[in-house]
């Protein structure tokens, strides 16, 4: 088990800025995913770390040793790929032992540790098949086995599982997490998609434009962006400009004059003394109803008329048009709740705990 430290890396491809000062630390052990559009950069630094790119400048540490010029095979990387990269030509078996044989390991132990990885991931019985006799979630595991076999110091995963389909994508990658837990390797897990990202990671970063946005527990990234990009490209925001009003410092409150009128937003949140304020918020942390709610002084009641309104099985969703914006919510466990039509008047309440506020 080693950690990874990523220190001021830039990747340039002639004049494109593939990746511009990424600092980096995975510890040993840990799960980190590396999230972002696409050209953000996930992809170069994966690369850059497994020593398939050497970087134009920045350093990479395995521990406290330099290998930022050392050679993939010299690293101890296990490295896994979208479109799974086996050898056609070699049954199963021998796709996985193939890098225990260029290690020179003995038979009779490239034979225990085959079978045993092939346990480990359930594909004991696909040992003499060849590639194109499997499924993609078999092929996948497949390289997953030739990855772990080696005993990598670090795993490496480029988006591995969206060449599968939803359902399978699902299985495997639990089966990813836990494999990753039982073993303990430290890993770096490549993804555009929030939802892979927010399930299998210790921590998350989350990249645009070559650098790290933020870098934090799912959890921290979710309910605690730090900047508008993160609130937005990680699950569903809303997003009110508004201008701070005044404080009111005895209920620790802040008053924020916004696109939806006055708003009260909890002050137990760095917020720098700029004027023009951002107020993010989940379409799950706000309630509607048809109901005025009785007023306190813990949260803002806004009106509206719902605009559209989408049933997606376990939740229901709806735009309310407040004046000129419009606010996502939404209500799980829809049967239990009122009936939503558009064209209806709605109150919408929003705690002043669950609005974050960004300066921009
Ligand atoms: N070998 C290369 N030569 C020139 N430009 C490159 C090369 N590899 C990547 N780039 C550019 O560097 C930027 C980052 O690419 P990268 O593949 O790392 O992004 P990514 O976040 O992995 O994207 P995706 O999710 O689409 O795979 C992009 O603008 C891309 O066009």
């Amino acid at each position: 088990m080693v950690s990874v430290r990523v220190e001021d890396v830039w990747m340039l491809f002639g004049n494109v800025k593939a990746l511009q000062g990424v600092d980096l630390e995975v510890r040993e052990g840990e799960m980190v995913t590396l999230l972002g559009p696409s050209g953000c950069g996930k992809t170069t630094l994966l690369r850059v770390i497994s020593g398939l790119y050497k970087p134009t400048k920045g350093k990479v540490y395995f521990d406290s040793e330099d290998v930022t010029d050392k050679n993939p095979w010299e690293r101890n990387v296990g490295l896994v790929f979208q479109d799974y990269a086996l050898w056609p030509h070699l049954t199963v078996y021998d796709n996985i032992a193939y890098g225990l044989r260029l290690r020179k390991v003995e038979q009779r132990e490239i034979k225990e540790r085959v079978r045993g990885v092939a346990r480990l991931l359930g594909i004991e019985e696909l040992l003499d098949r060849y590639p194109h006799q499997l499924s993609g979630g078999q092929q996948q595991r497949v390289a997953l086995a030739r990855a772990i076999v080696i005993n990598p110091s670090v795993m490496l995963l480029d988006e591995p599982l969206s060449n599968l389909d939803a359902k399978i994508r699902i299985n495997v990658r639990t089966e990813i997490r836990k494999l990753q837990k039982k073993l303990n390797i430290t890993s770096i897990y490549v993804t555009h998609d929030q939802e892979e990202a927010l399930v299998l990671s210790d921590r998350i970063v989350v990249m645009n434009h070559g650098r790290v946005e933020q870098i934090g527990t799912p959890f921290e990234i979710y309910y605690h962006p730090k900047t508008l990009f993160v609130a937005d490209f990680v699950g569903q925001v809303n997003i009110i400009k508004g201008r701070i009003n005044g404080m009111d410092e005895s209920r620790h409150l802040i008053e924020v004059d916004s696109e939806i009128g006055r708003v009260l937003v909890s002050s137990d949140q760095d917020v720098k003394s700029s004027n023009e304020v951002y107020l993010i918020f989940r379409p799950e942390m706000v309630e509607v109803s048809k109901v005025k709610p009785r007023e306190d002084n813990e949260s803002t009641i806004v009106e509206g008329m719902i605009d559209a309104v989408q049933f997606l099985g376990n939740i229901l969703r709806a735009d309310v048009a407040v004046g000129e914006k419009r606010i996502r919510v939404e209500l799980h466990n829809p049967l239990f709740r009122e009936k939503f039509s558009p064209q209806d008047r709605v109150f919408v309440r929003i705690p002043a705990s669950n609005i974050r506020i960004l300066t921009g």
